[in-house]
């Protein structure tokens, strides 16, 4: 994998919540990610765009996880709380990262597995719920906050919601506890129409609220969102990060690297999907 070249400019935010360094993975032989660095400004709405199999997932699962095998993992994730010592996300021994994943850097993966398909997802919710000192109307608010119909969702099994519908209860779930980070990979329907613009602002009031040791104060959590498609991407996002050959190539403010990209990846796919940016 080649280095990115010089004149791919890489912003550094300047409180980040999230650093990712020099961070590789390898499946086997496969090397999917090489040396990447990425940091995540708290507050932000970021995303990371990139092709399939560029290691988005991966990436994401990295936030929470050193991974098992067949994964080789180097470089460092560190959490930066607010007021707090730095977390060495890789130093978490298992009880520290449950905590962890529930409270600091929430991750929401397309191969999470999902809700059981055997009880009602009311059910499901409440493990999360009494952990957070919560009732089932936080539920009901992070629920309709994103524009389902709240009652019908918790009474029912997965199976019998279509596929939006579970990945955004899924999103709703893991925002239960007020997490500093939430990471939302490959969820278009999620995160883009018609869940952008006021519905995603209604979603992180909804998930500020209610919390009495909430960390993310009355903003709402800090998201990064990862996926293909950079129209919906572009829109929900401050900042605009790009994961091509292992590494972010550029990154910076979505309207500058959509305006002015620099790095000949970017070019090629602000041109590609120039009709619909
Ligand atoms: N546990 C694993 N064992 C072996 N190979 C893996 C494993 N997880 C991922 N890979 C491989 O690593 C590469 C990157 O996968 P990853 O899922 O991280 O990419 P992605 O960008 O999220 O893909 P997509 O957009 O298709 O979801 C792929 O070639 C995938 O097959």
């Amino acid at each position: 994998m080649v280095p990115p070249p010089v004149d791919a400019p890489v912003d550094e935010p300047d409180d980040p919540v999230l650093a990712v360094e020099r961070l590789s993975v390898a499946y086997g032989g496969d090397e999917v990610l090489d040396r990447l660095d990425l940091a995540v400004e708290r507050g932000e709405r970021l995303a990371v765009v990139g092709e399939h199999a560029t290691g988005k997932t991966t990436l994401a699962r990295t936030m929470v996880d050193g991974l098992a095998a067949p994964a080789r993992v180097s470089g460092s994730v560190t959490y930066r709380p607010e007021g707090g010592d730095p977390v060495s996300v890789f130093d978490l021994d298992d009880d520290g990262r449950e905590r962890f994943r529930r409270e600091a850097v929430a991750v929401v993966t397309g191969d999470a597995g999902g809700f059981d398909p055997t009880s009602t997802l009311r059910s499901q919710f409440r493990p999360a719920l009494r952990a957070t000192g919560t009732d089932e109307a936080r539920a009901e608010r992070l629920l309709s906050a994103l524009g389902l119909d709240a009652d019908r969702v918790l009474d029912a099994r997965a199976r019998e919601l279509n596929a939006a519908a579970t990945q955004l209860a899924d999103l709703a779930l893991a925002a239960v506890a007020d997490p500093a980070v939430l990471v939302v990979d490959d969820r278009p329907a999620a995160l883009t129409h018609p869940a952008r613009g006021d519905r995603l602002d209604r979603f992180e009031s909804a998930v500020a609220a209610d919390t009495d040791g909430g960390t993310t104060g009355a903003g709402g959590p800090t998201l990064v969102a990862l996926g293909t498609e950079l129209p919906a991407l572009a829109t929900l996002s401050d900042r605009l990060a790009v994961l091509h050959d292992g590494h972010v190539v550029e990154a910076g403010p979505t309207e500058r690297v959509l305006d002015e990209p620099s790095h000949p990846h970017t070019r090629r796919l602000v041109e590609f999907y120039r009709e619909s940016l």
